[in-house]
């Protein structure tokens, strides 16, 4: 195995093989006793887009939150799932498929869009140019004020769908999608989501679809595939210590090290990752 390919695999946990119904029971676990040990917290709160990910991590979710209440009888514990359109979101139904595949608790919806515009055309006001690239990390970053806004209100923690294949190449907005407080995903790569998914009897749609992260406006639902040139059965494989060809594997390394700012808390003068 290569050097780098055995580092990143200790940094991001990943196993080579899962028993999927333990992972499901390490997370739901993880849930429910960081929620035990914070009584305060009453809530979990995600975003739901449809795709896999969000899927998974909000179906977790709501398992922990239903176990919780069957076991100390609070029924204050709740998941609360997010839809955040910018404007129309084109896969809508995947949306609704996933959030009634998790019965969730309780459905709000966000429309991000007015937000989104008028914080663009405010720093557009100073005679700069956003990018549609720049705009769709607003996106990501206002989803992330909304999820923390409905928390907030809610005694709640914001869950994360973060997960190794997807930290592996940084793929994701640093503090839009990748804040939030706790993350039951992280360690699994997309394969293994999957897996879980099946278990846990999901629509086939919902995880056999393109992952997308479906931010630019001029770009609608870009394969996260194409976006980063290289496909996740190579991640996975990398991540899992499998041999992948020299290009995939020097790709996903170029990701790692250039994101590696985005697995850190802001930098301070004892921090030595960097130098
Ligand atoms: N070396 C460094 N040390 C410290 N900070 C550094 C830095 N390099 C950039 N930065 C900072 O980081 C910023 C860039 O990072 P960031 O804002 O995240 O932006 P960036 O990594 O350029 O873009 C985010 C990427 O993630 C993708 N994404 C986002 C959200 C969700 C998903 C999904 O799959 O659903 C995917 C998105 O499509 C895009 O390709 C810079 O503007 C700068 O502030
Ligand atoms: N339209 C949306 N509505 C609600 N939440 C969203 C939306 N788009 C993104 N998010 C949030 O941002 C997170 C990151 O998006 P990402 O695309 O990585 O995951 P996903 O859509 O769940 O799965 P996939 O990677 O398979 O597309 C999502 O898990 C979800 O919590
Ligand atoms: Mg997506």
């Amino acid at each position: 195995m290569r050097k780098e390919q055995e580092a990143i695999i200790n940094a991001l946990k990943v196993k080579p093989e899962i028993d999927p119904q333990a992972e499901v029971r390490r997370s739901v676990e993880f849930l429910k006793s960081y929620l035990k040990k914070y009584p305060f917290l009453k809530s979990l709160v995600l975003g739901i887009s449809g795709g896999q990910d969000s899927t998974l991590a909000g179906k977790l979710a709501q398992m922990a939150v239903s176990e919780l209440r069957d076991e100390t009888h609070d029924n204050d514990y709740q998941f609360i799932a997010v839809r955040l359109p910018y404007g129309v979101q084109a896969d809508e139904s995947d949306a609704l498929a996933a959030i009634q595949y998790i019965e969730a608790d309780k459905t709000f919806r966000v429309d991000i869009k007015p937000a989104v515009d008028a914080a663009v055309d405010a720093v557009e006001a100073n005679g700069i140019t956003i990018s549609d690239f720049n705009k769709g990390n607003v996106k990501a970053r206002q989803r992330m004020i909304a999820q923390y806004a409905i928390a907030g209100q809610t005694a709640g923690a914001v869950v994360g769908t973060d997960h190794a294949a997807e930290a592996v190449t940084g793929f994701y907005t640093k503090f839009g999608d990748g804040a939030a407080d706790i993350t039951p995903l992280w360690r699994l790569d997309k394969r293994q989501g999957k897996q879980l998914l099946e278990l846990l009897g999901a629509p086939e749609h919902l995880y056999k679809k393109t992952p997308t992260a479906d931010l630019e406006d001029n770009r609608p639902a870009l394969p996260d595939e194409v976006a980063l040139g290289v496909t996740y059965q190579d991640i996975d494989d990398y991540l899992e210590g499998k041999a992948v060809s020299q290009k995939a594997a020097e790709t996903i390394e170029g990701w790692y090290q250039r994101t590696e700012h985005k697995r850190h808390t802001p930098i301070n003068v004892y921090d030595t990752f960097w130098k």
